[in-house]
Order: C-alpha cells, then sequence, then structure tokens
C-alpha cells in the first residue's frame, strides 16, 4: 500500500523482521520483473547500486531460475577507480551477483580509464546509449546524508544530477562527502524504471529515510521519490 506522504512524495514501505528475508522477498520481486520484461520485449535491462548494503541480496538474487543470458547488468553509479579497487562497485557486483545462474548476465560497467571524470562519463554515456532503454528494475541505496546514486547534497551539478528532463544517461559527480569523483545514472534514467525500489537498512537508515519523507529541505532521495512517475517501493529491514 502506498503511503501518501507528504506533497507528491508516494512510497510503499516493505518492512522485514531480518535481512534475509527482505534479500528473498526483494530478489524474488526482481527476478519477477526481469523475467516479465524478458517475456514482454526479449530482454531485460538491471541497474544496481554498490556499498555495503547489497552484498547479501545480489548472492540471492544471483541463483534466480530465469534467462540470465537475455539479462544485462550496469550500475547506477560507480567510483572512479578500477574494478580491482575495493572500491569499485563493479568488482562488488562480479562478486556477489554474477555468479552462480547471473553469471550468464552481460554486464556493462560504467568506469573506464579515462584523462578526467568528464571524459569517462560522456564515453560512458556512448557506450550505454545503445542499451535497451527504460530499465526495467533499479536497485537504489541511500546514505545518511540523504543521498542515493550519487547524487550527493554536496556535488556541484546537484540541479543537473537531479534534472528530470536531462536527456544525458551517464553524469560526472565531484562531491566531497563522496570520496572519490563519482559516475552516476541521472535522475531521468532511473525513474524512469519499471520498478525502483530502494534498499535500506538499519535503524539509522529508517531515521534518516523518515527525516527526509518530512518538512524541510528536500534531500536527493525525496527529490528522486517525488520526481518517479509511479511510487517507489522501499525494502527495510532493522
Ligand atoms: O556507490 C555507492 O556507494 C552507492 O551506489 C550509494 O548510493 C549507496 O547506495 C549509498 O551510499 C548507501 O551505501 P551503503 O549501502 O554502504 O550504506
Amino acid at each position: 500500500m502506498a503511503r501518501e506522504q507528504l506533497s507528491a512524495a508516494r512510497y510503499s514501505w516493505n518492512g522485514f523482521a531480518d535481512r534475509q528475508d527482505l534479500a528473498t522477498a526483494l530478489a524474488g520481486q526482481i527476478a519477477d520483473r526481469l523475467a516479465g520484461a524478458i517475456a514482454e520485449r526479449g530482454t531485460a535491462l538491471l541497474a544496481v547500486s554498490g556499498g555495503t548494503t547489497p552484498a547479501k541480496l545480489f548472492a540471492v538474487l544471483s541463483t534466480a531460475p530465469i534467462a540470465w543470458d537475455k539479462v544485462t547488468v550496469t550500475l547506477v553509479d560507480e567510483r572512479f577507480v578500477p574494478p580491482s579497487s575495493p572500491r569499485s562497485n563493479a568488482g562488488l557486483v562480479a562478486a556477489n551477483l554474477l555468479q552462480n545462474e547471473a553469471a550468464a548476465a552481460r554486464f556493462v560497467p560504467l568506469y573506464h580509464e579515462a584523462a578526467s571524470i568528464e571524459d569517462a562519463a560522456a564515453a560512458d554515456s556512448e557506450a550505454l546509449r545503445s542499451l535497451p532503454w527504460p530499465l526495467d528494475v533499479v536497485i537504489l541505496g541511500m546514505g545518511g546524508d540523504g543521498h542515493t546514486a550519487s547524487f550527493f547534497p554536496d556535488a556541484g551539478n546537484l540541479g543537473e544530477l537531479l534534472d528530470p528532463a536531462s536527456r544525458r544517461i551517464v553524469l560526472p559527480v565531484h562531491a566531497a562527502s563522496g570520496g572519490e569523483p563519482r559516475l552516476t545514472l541521472s535522475m531521468a534514467r532511473i525513474v524512469a524504471a519499471g520498478f525502483v525500489a530502494l534498499h535500506i537498512e538499519g535503524d539509522d537508515k529508517r531515521t534518516a529515510f523518515d527525516g527526509a519523507m518530512g518538512p524541510g529541505a528536500k534531500k536527493p532521495i525525496r527529490r528522486v521519490i517525488e520526481a518517479a512517475p509511479r511510487p517507489i517501493e522501499v525494502f527495510w529491514a532493522p
């Protein structure tokens, strides 16, 4: 049930007793959505976030019995580091998602060796243009500051990152709070997905989410939820 919140921020809350139950339920919904896309158009496009939250979800999802050879997996965002770096989201996905049945999926990374993050973002936009857009499934995470993807509140180009009319696919991000320079899908590409799930765990993240949905300056996660044409599905466990 969508909990109508202040203004247009619409979302459905899916709370679970523990993180394994959440991973099983969310992986099942993702697999169903991907299988439906494959049945409908012969292919499916999935974008996942990195960070420390999704490893358990990836492990369960990797065993889903779907036609992974018809699934393209890319990233919601990426740190400007090579896949060998412990900070790499591509490395996280390779180690946790692209295994078992999901090893058959095609993976399209965001990181490219380039002279600048701007050059890498331009190369990405060309490399990703031919993917079967729109995304069928997007899995977002959220930081305690209310960022999602690499839409950090202190990003110099936050307005461009959150522009619902942006025609860009991948944008560069410079934000002190994000650590390395980042590459991120634009909000326009994220909210156009058929299914947008926000995966958060722990009491601190729940408090941060509830705060972002309350009155006051709109944090990036609130801007994304408001821009989404359909209620996003929030998955939370303590
Ligand atoms: O590259 C990243 O870090 C993610 O894409 C980012 O948006 C992440 O989802 C949040 O920062 C939450 O990260 P944790 O799961 O580590 O709390």
